[in-house]
């Protein structure tokens, strides 16, 4: 069955999965907020901003016009970074949409909560929801190489159309009722990728940044527990996959955004450096209250999210990480 989907959001990863959609004959309205930029995806037939050397299949039609790409779409995919979720969110509210799914990793940047959260206090009635997450690099999704993610819907039939519409021989999407748990993960891995950039921008070698791996999965392990997260999702390609794929590529931005800030580079002169979404930087902070609010100890997300609020330097969060009192490891 061919689906009429409206991709909210014409950044790397909304253009790589409008890309997937409509290289399976769906047809895909892939909206942007700037109208050039749109323009330009029309007459290059390409994402030349955020997804270069990935033509854009006829199915897709770019658009400036957000009305126009949610009426009559089955379903719809906000790809937004979580800072434009809300907002994306509340002009989607007016359509009363039945489906929406969305593949932005992070929490809620007003309440430090999770994103769907946002969606059941913003759109009335309700609608079916779900979210796509996983180890997935943009570029490597816009070539066609494999990749696998999980999705997690509030009914069996939501997640059941999103595997049918994603599925083809280098897509493999898994189902997962734990919702919590993959927006867990995918939130987190981005400020472990951060503190694992700058252990290696510092040359502190392999072995920290297998420990900052292992321990930052005990930090997620620890809060997923408190919020009631499956710890086999924790260990799935939501959790540890996508923390492992983030950690250690350095295709990752935010482990890049570490590396720099390790090197020497200011917060801002980072963020330049690498010129595009840095969730974890953002997410940090809402993790960090997140983490206060359960009473869960996150040690290195805390360090990260001192280090980016400017609290501490590099130096000083090695220092404070090496120097807390022993403890067992389980
Ligand atoms: N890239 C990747 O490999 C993956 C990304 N993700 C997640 O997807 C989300 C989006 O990331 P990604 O596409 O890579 O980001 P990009 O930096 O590539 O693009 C960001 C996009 O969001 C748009 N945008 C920024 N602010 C707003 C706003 N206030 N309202 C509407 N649109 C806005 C930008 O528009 P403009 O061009 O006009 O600035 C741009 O189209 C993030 O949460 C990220 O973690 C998940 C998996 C993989
Ligand atoms: O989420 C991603 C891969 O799964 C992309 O990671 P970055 O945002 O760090 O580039």
């Amino acid at each position: 069955m061919v689906d009429r989907i409206a991709v909210l959001g014409a950044g790397a990863w909304g253009s790589a999965l409008a890309k997937v959609l409509g290289d399976n004959q769906h047809e895909v309205r892939l909206w942007a907020r700037d109208a050039d930029h749109v323009q330009a995806m029309v007459i290059d037939r390409e994402n030349r901003r955020h997804l270069p050397g990935c033509p854009l299949p006829d199915t897709i039609e770019p658009t400036a016009d957000f009305a126009a790409a949610i009426t009559g779409s089955d379903w719809i995919l906000v790809a937004t970074p979580s800072v434009a979720f809300r907002a994306t969110i509340r002009r989607l509210a007016p359509f009363r949409p039945q489906r929406v799914a969305w593949a932005t990793k992070g929490l809620d940047a007003d309440s430090g909560g999770f994103l769907h959260g946002i969606v059941e206090q913003e759109i009335t009635p309700e609608p079916q929801i779900a979210v796509l997450s996983g180890p997935t690099f943009a570029a490597e999704v816009g070539q066609g190489l494999p990749a696998a993610m999980t999705v997690a819907a509030s009914s069996d039939d939501f997640a059941a159309q999103m595997v049918d519409a994603f599925h083809c021989e280098r897509f493999r999407l898994y189902t997962n009722p734990d919702m919590v748990g993959v927006e867990l993960g995918g939130a987190v891995k981005n400020v472990l990728a951060v503190a694992t950039g700058v252990s290696d921008g510092m040359g502190l070698g392999a072995n920290a940044r297998a420990a900052l791996v292992t321990r930052g999965m005990a930090e997620i392990t620890r809060l997923g527990a408190a919020l009631g997260a499956d710890p086999r999702t924790l260990i799935g390609l939501a959790g540890l996959g996508d923390l492992l794929l983030t950690c250690t590529d350095d295709q990752s931005r935010n482990r890049r955004f570490g590396l720099a800030l390790g090197r020497g580079a200011a917060i801002d002169e980072a963020l330049e450096v690498v010129g595009s979404t840095v969730e974890g930087a953002r997410t940090a902070a809402e993790l960090y209250s997140l983490a206060a609010r359960y009473a869960i100890e996150m040690p290195i997300c805390s360090c990260v999210y001192r280090l980016v609020s400017g609290a501490i330097d590099p130096a000083r969060a090695v220092t404070e990480l090496m120097e807390r009192t022993p403890k067992a490891e389980v």
